[in-house]
């Protein structure tokens, strides 16, 4: 026997496929979740997220690989075998069963007696802040308090795993934040790993520990939240997570970790794009928080070592605690530049520079 014991990954995935005729929705999935991981898949419409994640819950069966829950080979076992909690999109709610009926359903299922069912009933109730609401039916009650009856239903019978499908898509953009720290923090407070589908950024960086982007069925990157920020590992990760300007060029000197752009006959220092050669086509991505800018006639030596464009602010768009600053940098060209409002005090149409320290933001083959 070894001396140290390590406890079995919640969920494991081990070369996971799954085709439909001609489209391989799910290409070789691999995937260990921690136990009180928040674990988001990512990506475009099509990308394979939910099929991913129907197979997690048994409701598709995989063409090949293998689901293990706590150590436990699921792959063969129906839904109701796996002991996992779901929560998704349309969430319906039994419309003619009250908050209380519609929560307990699962243990019903389980035929787990009365006294145990009234006990995690007050439990959960009191977890999700629905207390009053047991008798109401489902159309008494507004968007959010019907996600968190959805939610406290897929909760209530202490699952390995719950499994959430863009349960916040319906919902408008105010309550949808509200609930993304709310969501976030039961996972917190159960220690449940959850495993989040969607296609929005903001959500899946305000809730997760980890994010999977997918891809056509595969993963495009997997890793900590603020790693796939900020080093995005390809150019789809940079344009799917944040937001970022593109510039896209021809590579003409590399010198260790730095290169040179050339990009509508200007210089651009660039961090190197690894495994391209000089004279290939490439594409700078930096974020919109990352670029400054200033009034055309600001002090040079502000602007030393850093890459500088000259321009026209053509808008500015207040967004609150920042403001985007939309400047032409040629003929057709635009970049955005992400700044707090109050420290700039620039007018349309004036005529600006953007700057940035040179070699900041990522690099890929064009
Ligand atoms: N039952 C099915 N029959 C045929 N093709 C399917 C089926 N389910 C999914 N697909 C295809 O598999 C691919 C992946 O679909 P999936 O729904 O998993 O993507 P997704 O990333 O969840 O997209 P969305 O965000 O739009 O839900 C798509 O090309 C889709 O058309």
């Amino acid at each position: 026997m070894s001396g140290k014991s390590v406890p079995d990954a919640t969920l494991k995935l081990e070369t996971v496929s799954k085709r439909f005729g001609p489209i391989t929705a799910v290409d070789g999935i691999d995937l260990a979740i921690e136990r009180g991981e928040f674990f988001t898949l990512l990506g475009p419409s099509g990308s394979g997220k939910t099929t991913l994640l129907r197979i997690i819950a048994g409701l598709e069966p995989p063409d090949t690989g293998r689901v293990l829950i706590a150590g436990r080979d699921v792959t063969e076992l129906p839904p109701y075998g796996r002991n996992i909690g779901m929560v998704f999109q349309n969430f319906l709610l039994f419309p003619h069963k009250t908050v209380a009926e519609n929560i307990v359903f699962p243990l019903r299922m389980q035929r787990v007696d009365r006294s145990k069912r009234d006990e995690r009933l007050r439990w959960i109730i009191k977890l999700m802040h629905l207390d009053g609401l047991e008798g109401r039916y489902p159309n008494e009650l507004s968007g959010g308090q019907q996600q968190r009856v959805a939610l406290a239903r897929g909760l209530i019978a202490e699952p390995e795993l719950l499994l959430l499908d863009e349960p916040l898509a319906n919902l408008d953009r105010e309550l949808r934040s509200e609930m993304e720290v709310e969501i976030r923090r039961y996972q917190k407070e159960l220690q449940i790993p959850f495993i989040y589908v969607t296609h929005n950024q903001e959500e899946a960086l305000t809730m997760s520990d980890r994010i999977a982007v997918m891809r056509n069925g595969r993963f495009e990157q997997i890793g900590a939240k603020v790693e796939i920020y900020t080093n995005p590992a390809s150019a789809f990760v940079a344009s799917f997570v944040g937001h970022a300007n593109r510039l896209e060029g021809k590579l003409v000197e590399l010198n260790g970790k730095v290169g040179r752009m050339e990009w509508q006959g200007r210089t651009i220092l660039v961090p190197s794009p690894g495994n391209v050669a000089s004279g290939a086509r490439v594409q700078l991505s930096i974020k919109y928080e990352d670029l400054e800018i200033a009034p055309a006639g600001v002090n040079g030596t502000v602007l030393q070592g850093r890459n500088q464009l000259p321009g026209k602010l053509r808008d500015i768009i207040f967004k609150g605690q920042t403001a985007n600053y939309i400047v032409t940098v040629a003929e057709g060209v635009e970049i955005v530049a992400s700044a707090t409002p109050r420290a700039l005090s620039l007018k349309p149409e004036e005529a600006v520079v953007v700057h940035w320290p040179a070699a900041s933001g990522a690099c890929f083959p064009a």
